[in-house]
């Protein structure tokens, strides 16, 4: 028979570099799934971390793969301090998503970091992991993959928005779920923060002093990957090499960066949104603490926003991990072709289980 109840820690290290976001959740199947989360933290990065993590696209194969076991150990050793701490006693899996080193789906190339087996023997813990992999194998982008979640958590919402370190949606059309990457977000507005001092915009605050440089907003606005169809999806390759030099050539003060990015996002993000009639739409990310750009983005739009609460918003994609895992160990479809591209629907993950279980 097929187990119906869950307790999982979901897993997730997001591209903005905030920290390993950890959750102990239960989830419970009935004709639809039910979640709670019953624990959760954020844990940042050490300086060290954060310089090996900002330097990942650039690595080459071996080194990727010494850090790669560094960084599987650094998360095993998280993920045991998270369960002493809460004093967590029953776990049926790990499902951890690891982090984004290099993405190049179109080349058949995607690579997250953290999902080597030791990460099961270490925590003598069934693990789900590896996500990315099978779907870019399958021709698809091997993202994003949390729209099923959303499609299966938040079904009374027309439209789901991520604005993490890049924006992503999800929504339905006739009945199939559709979502792509729709702007750099977070990745861009916090490399410009740090350049006067601040690890990211708090509320938007900078952003809402500095002018909008009607030049760069237009340039921003018409860089081609706007113009293509979905699915598409968007890496820190793509930023390094089309946002930040075209923002650099203009040599602005960053308030007036900060400005000009928050408008560009507000107007990405309204042009996927239906104008003629009043739409749902759930933010989640840490962008929706952003409070400059949701007011931008109010004035741009007719959609009736609703922000959930602090854990939804912070824990969303850890606990959509969750459930890719619980999906995969049920051997039911995790990953919709319509989403990513891939030749057909699938399981998608690695199942690791840990040498006392086998
Ligand atoms: N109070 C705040 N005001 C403005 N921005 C904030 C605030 N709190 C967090 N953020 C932004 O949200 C970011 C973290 O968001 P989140 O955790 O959703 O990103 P992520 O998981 O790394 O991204 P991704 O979804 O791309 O993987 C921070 O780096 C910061 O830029
Ligand atoms: C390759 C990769 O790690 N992509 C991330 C990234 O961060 C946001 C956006 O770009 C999204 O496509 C994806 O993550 C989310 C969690 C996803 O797969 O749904």
């Amino acid at each position: 028979m097929v187990k119906n109840n869950f307790n999982i820690i979901g897993v997730m290290s997001g591209t903005s570099l905030d920290g390993v976001d950890i959750i102990y959740a239960s989830f419970k199947y009935s004709n639809h799934w039910e979640y709670t989360i019953i624990e959760s933290e954020t844990i940042a990065y050490s300086s060290d971390w954060l310089a090996v993590l900002s330097s990942l696209v650039s690595q080459s194969k071996t080194e990727l793969r010494a850090i790669d076991e560094s960084y599987t150990k650094l998360l095993a050793h998280l993920i045991l301090q998270f369960i002493e701490k809460y004093n967590i006693k029953y776990i049926d899996a790990v499902c951890s998503h690891g982090h984004t080193a290099q993405h190049d789906p179109d080349h058949g190339y995607t690579y997250q970091i953290g999902n080597l087996p030791i990460l099961a023997e270490i925590l003598q813990l069934d693990v789900v992991c590896d996500f990315r992999v099978q779907d870019v194998e399958l021709g698809g982008q091997g993202a994003p993959l949390v729209p099923i979640g959303d499609a299966l958590l938040f079904p009374d919402f027309d439209f789901c928005l991520n604005l993490g370190g890049f924006t992503n949606v999800s929504t339905e059309i006739k009945g199939e779920r559709i979502a792509f990457d729709v702007c750099p977000m977070n990745i861009v507005l916090n490399h410009y923060t740090k350049q006067i001092g601040f690890d990211y915009d708090d509320g938007g605050k900078l952003a809402s002093t500095g002018l909008v440089h009607a030049d760069l907003l237009h340039e921003l606005n018409a860089l081609p990957f706007y113009k293509a169809d979905y699915p598409k999806s968007l890496g820190l390759e793509w930023v390094v090499a089309h946002v930040f030099p075209l923002i650099d050539s203009k040599n602005l003060d960053v308030h007036d960066v900060l400005r000009t990015f928050v408008e560009h996002i507000a107007i990405q993000i309204a042009k996927i949104l239906p104008v003629t009639k009043s739409v749902s739409l759930l933010i989640t990310g840490g962008g929706a603490f952003n409070s400059f750009l949701i007011e931008r983005l109010k004035a741009l739009t007719t959609c009736e926003i609703t922000i959930p609460n602090q854990l939804v918003i912070e824990y969303k994609e850890a606990l959509i991990f969750g459930l890719l895992g619980i999906l995969k160990l049920r051997g039911e479809i995790n990953c919709l072709k319509c989403v990513t591209g891939a030749s057909k629907d699938h399981s998608t993950g690695v199942i690791y289980l840990h040498s006392k279980s086998i």
